[in-house]
């Protein structure tokens, strides 16, 4: 049996609680249920009590000597972090990209001359499970130690259904090993493989009638995404591969309005997507019809620092009624990171986001995309016992010392996967269970 932990006398405890349960906007999106001296109890894998240390004391304290008492003063406490968008099971690194962009070729360049995508797409159905299992592990590593206990993962560097297959299935070994909590998305149509260049239409049949019912029979993925975008699917090929989703059961997300305006947010709205993806072009028209449908933005900031671009109009649709989420989108092209931390950072310097905006677009409403709000996103009785513990005194601090870890421990279903000081990270909760 785990130990309990009883957490106590954090400067502030940002639980997330709000009366708003779905994704938030506007003036909702500042409501961080600041408790301060704040206590949370965790016993079971979950949140058994959250509020004042006095008000916890009450209720524990014939029970303390059975808990692992952590005391927090001068700390800030928050819900684990939750990465909505990101590509992490994928074969090798193209540094080599980097620089190229750096003497001027440009993203999409080298994506139509086969590298890009399709070179992480060679590189991935190289790799065997086995391989990227490792490589994945080293990045989820990184995840936690930047306090993100739960990611989207997609997969989308196969584009054939033996490697779309290999990719989901190594997600679904993660699970088993690693502690970080991955949720799956289809992307077979993430890219046109060079071989289909001019016959786009026969590929997204391949999409539908032969990928799409193996990974819903599977049970390999919740979502189904596509990279709508000139030069790569248009708004009615990727309405026709997200209708035939929702067919089996898979909830629509959508690569929208990245590179050039396309109407992708719009097409978010038409199908009922639950989240549109980047947005950095997005019309205003495609942004309204967003908040009408209550299409969650999930932003990716380090993307549009990374490729040089003005990132999205954060503090536009929030103030249109957009609910926002963040996230690092961490790929091996267009955003090579794990910082959840810096994305929030970003989300505050380039979108005008404020530092409580940023916090609940990299928690509840992240987690509201990836449809996991009944379970994290905010430390409520009865949610998952994923908490971090920072290096700083309140949210605005977070915020404010930016481009630097300031993760001190980690906890993920109630068990201590990083700490003390951001140096341990364990890579099954389960042997940690044993060891305590
Ligand atoms: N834009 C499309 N897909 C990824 C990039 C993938 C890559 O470059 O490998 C993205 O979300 O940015
Ligand atoms: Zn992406």
């Amino acid at each position: 049996m785990t130990k309990p932990v009883w957490i106590k006398h954090a400067a502030q405890l940002a639980t997330l609680a709000s009366d708003v349960n779905g994704p938030r906007s506007r003036e909702a999106m500042s409501e961080l249920g600041i408790i301060e001296d704040g206590s949370v109890w965790l016993e079971d894998g979950v949140v058994k009590a959250v509020g004042t240390t006095a008000e916890l004391e009450q209720q524990y304290a014939s029970r303390a000597h059975e808990a692992d008492i952590v005391d927090a003063s001068g700390h800030l406490i928050t819900p684990g972090l939750v990465d909505p968008h990101t590509h992490v099971v994928y074969g090798g690194s193209r540094e080599r990209e980097f620089e190229m962009r750096l003497e001027g070729s440009t993203y999409m360049e080298i994506m139509n001359a086969g590298g890009g995508i399709h070179a992480t797409t060679r590189m991935t159905r190289e790799a065997s499970e086995k391989e990227l299992i490792e490589q994945s592990t080293r990045r989820l590593n990184s995840f936690l130690a930047h306090g993100v206990t739960t990611v989207e993962g997609k997969s989308g560097y196969g584009m054939d259904l033996e490697t779309e297959l290999k990719q989901l299935r190594v997600m679904k070994k993660l699970q088993e090993t690693h502690p970080v909590d991955i949720v799956p998305t289809f992307m077979g149509a993430h890219a046109v493989p060079p071989e289909y260049k001019g016959r786009e239409d026969e590929f997204v049949d391949i999409v539908i009638e032969e990928m799409l019912p193996v990974v819903a029979e599977e049970k390999l993925a919740e979502f189904n995404d596509v990279f709508c975008e000139k030069d790569v699917y248009t708004p009615e090929q990727s309405e026709r591969i997200l209708e035939a989703g929702k067919r089996y059961g898979l909830t629509p997300k959508i690569h929208a309005d990245e590179i050039a305006p396309y109407g992708g947010a719009e097409l978010a709205a038409k199908v009922g997507a639950i989240s549109a993806e980047h947005l950095l072009k997005a019309s205003k028209e495609g942004i309204h019809a967003m908040a009408e449908a209550g299409t969650i933005a999930c932003l990716l900031p380090a993307t549009a620092l990374y490729l040089r671009e003005e990132a999205a109009e954060g503090r536009y649709m929030i103030d249109h009624g957009v609910p926002v989420a963040i996230s690092t989108d961490a790929n091996p092209g267009s955003s090579p990171t794990t910082s959840m931390p810096l994305v929030m950072n970003l989300a505050c310097i380039s979108m005008w986001m404020t530092p409580a905006e940023a916090l609940t677009a990299a928690t509840h409403n992240a987690a509201c995309a990836i449809n996991r709000q009944d379970q994290v996103g905010s430390l409520e009785v009865g949610k998952l016992g994923d908490v971090v513990l920072w290096n700083v005194k309140n949210y605005q601090e977070l915020q404010y010392l930016f481009g630097v870890n300031h993760v001190k421990s980690v906890w993920k279903k109630g068990v201590q996967v990083v700490g003390a000081d951001g140096e341990k990270v364990v890579s099954n909760p389960g042997v940690v269970l044993e060891r305590s």
